[in-house]
């Protein structure tokens, strides 16, 4: 879908972005299943997805007639998360209307910068946008300056400048909504109804969740662990 940057950040207001991932070695890890993952919770009302991997994005851009968050995850240690402009660009070329980068300050693996891949987005398509994946308000303050489009709180708890939370990192959310003007998305452990509902009251602009609609494998386990 061809949406300017304007009706993209519209498009999203208020709502749900699902995140459909599923990890190398799993089952559903295929590009053909993430799409239809993806279908499903456009049918179900998610008003974009967010999808990991090159094939995995242009299967899902495809599919559905909604914008695709896109990411390149390469590697588990420090900056996995579309780490470098040549990551950010492939993203852009394989649809994604928004690309999802990580925002922390810490060193990339080609020593390039978060306004690097910022750059590289907007020269491979001035339409497509950021998504800034942070791990605390330092994080969005910077991401802001360098240009990102939406401030992310993905990474909060997963970085050591912040505790886990059990669930969404109020703290942050409150911290980032008044530190930044760009629109923030709430991201990272919104497991229930009723947490979405809370982050959007705090007045996000949009939040994802991912887990708890796309990862049969993990809720299987939290109903396990109910009865072990
Ligand atoms: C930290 C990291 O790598 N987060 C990833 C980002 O794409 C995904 O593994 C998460 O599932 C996603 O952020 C959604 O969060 P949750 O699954 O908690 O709803």
């Amino acid at each position: 879908m061809t949406l300017s940057p304007e009706e993209m950040i519209a498009a999203i207001k208020g709502k749900l972005i699902v995140s459909c991932q599923a990890y190398p070695g799993e089952p559903l890890r295929e590009p053909h299943i993430t799409a239809m993952m993806a279908k499903a919770v456009v049918e179900g009302g998610a008003a974009a997805v967010r999808v990991q991997g090159i094939e995995d994005i242009k299967a899902t851009a495809q599919a559905v007639d909604v914008p695709v968050v896109g990411l390149w995850k390469d590697g588990h240690e420090g900056v996995y998360i579309t780490p470098t402009p040549a990551h950010a660009k492939a993203c852009v070329e394989a649809g994604a209307q928004i690309v999802a980068i990580d925002a922390t300050d810490r060193p990339r693996p080609d020593g390039s910068t978060f306004a690097d891949c910022v750059k590289a987005v907007k020269e491979a398509n001035p339409n497509a946008l950021v998504m800034a994946d942070c791990s605390c308000v330092e994080d969005g303050i910077a991401a802001e300056k360098a240009g990102a489009d939406f401030i992310g709180t993905t990474l909060a708890g997963y970085t050591p400048s912040r505790e886990k939370t059990p669930g969404p990192d109020f703290e942050l959310i409150d911290q980032m909504l008044a530190a930044v003007s760009k629109p923030v998305i709430v991201e990272g452990r919104i497991h229930k109804p009723a947490d979405l509902a809370a982050v959007m009251e705090k007045g996000a602009w949009s939040a994802c969740v991912g887990t708890a609609i796309t990862h049969p494998t993990s809720l299987t386990r939290w109903f396990i662990d109910a009865i072990d």
